[in-house]
């Protein structure tokens, strides 16, 4: 394990019990990200990275039946503390997450500003009202809202203005990472590019790391020092992301690629024919296979993690000759 890794995940699993079985939402997952780097994580609808975001956090629905693995932040294993402490110790105070639609959820009638504060003043972080809208007004300048926007209500912000307000109430206690789960999909395109300036300027200028969860590869390409491809609950490819942008190697990566638009391509754009299976019962082999125009016997075993040129780990068999299998 490399020496500045701030987070390390291994053999994360996290299943919800539901009345047609047991859904294997992240099924053995594995990941390391450094300090100060960020990674994005990409998959179709419903491959399991809102429910690994919400893992990591231990943010969790009542139905869960399996949650398990290790998590170290900083080297310490945070998934050995009660729910008292992580709650007291680590979310917020050193890990945030931005929520799915989170900029449609302020209160409507409460001052941006008093929302933003409210973590510091929940966790005791500042002795006085004052000072949770002094550090309210600090984070409105790093994300670039204008501070006499402190008093305003959310219905008078437009949609861009309410999801900075939404990172910058993930910032205020200064953790050392945020989990952010589609910050821009609900947003036209040059506000979501406006956003992802946002971070990617934060991540400059102040010592943090982000796990940017999406469906949008484009938006996300700017930002991300790490890639995770999701399919079927599962990591299927981890790498860099400017190698991995530049040729992904998974089938299922190389396809997703494939079906994102860009301005030079005159080709029809790609699409995978069939469905992700159901988390519930998912095949035992690769999950990708029935989807696969490359799948070959092998295929109907549960592939390795393997690792391959420049440390990229890809779950696909037909790396076996060329990878050495991932050991965390
Ligand atoms: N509390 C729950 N109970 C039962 N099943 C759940 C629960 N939460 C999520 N799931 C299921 O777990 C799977 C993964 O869902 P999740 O929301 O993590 O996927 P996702 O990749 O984030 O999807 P999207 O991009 O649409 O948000 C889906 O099949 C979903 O229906």
């Amino acid at each position: 394990m490399a020496q500045d890794n701030l987070l390390v995940v291994e053999n994360m699993h996290l299943y919800f019990k539901t009345r047609n079985g047991i859904v294997q939402a992240v099924d053995n997952v594995s990941f390391n990200l450094e300090r100060g780097k960020s990674m994005v994580i990409v998959g179709e609808s419903g491959c399991g990275k809102t429910s690994l975001g919400r893992a990591i956090l231990r943010l969790l629905p009542e139905n869960v039946c399996r949650y398990d693995g290790r998590c170290l932040l900083n080297g310490e294993d945070i998934m050995e503390l009660s729910d008292e402490d992580f709650r007291k110790m680590i979310r917020w105070k050193k890990a945030a997450l931005v929520p799915q639609s989170s900029m449609n959820s302020l209160n409507p009638v409460i001052k941006v500003s008093e929302q933003v504060a409210e973590p510091v003043l929940l966790h005791s972080l500042v002795d006085d009202k004052d000072e949770a809208l002094k550090r309210a007004a600090a984070a409105f300048k790093k994300v670039g809202i204008p501070v006499d926007f402190l008093g305003r209500y959310p219905f008078e912000l437009s949609g861009g203005m309410r999801q900075r307000v939404a990172i910058a109430t993930s910032l205020i206690t200064d953790p050392d990472f945020i989990v952010l789960d589609e910050p821009t999909s609900a947003l036209d395109v040059l506000t979501q590019a406006n956003i992802m300036n946002v971070l990617t300027r934060l991540k400059q200028q102040i010592d943090i790391s982000f796990i940017l969860i999406t469906h949008d590869v484009s938006t996300s390409s700017e930002i991300a020092d790490m890639a995770a491809i999701m399919y079927a609950g599962q990591i299927v490819e981890f790498t860099d992301a400017r190698t991995f942008f530049g040729k992904p190697l998974h089938p299922y990566s190389e396809r997703l690629m494939e079906s994102v638009p860009t301005l030079e391509a005159d080709d029809k754009l790609g699409y995978i024919p069939g469905q992700p299976p159901s988390l519930i019962n998912p095949p035992t082999g690769c999950r990708f296979a029935d989807r696969c125009n490359e799948r070959f016997e092998l295929c109907s075993q549960d592939p390795p993690e393997f690792v391959v040129e420049g440390g990229r780990m890809v779950k696909c068999w037909l790396y076996k000759e060329s990878g050495e299998r991932y050991v965390s």
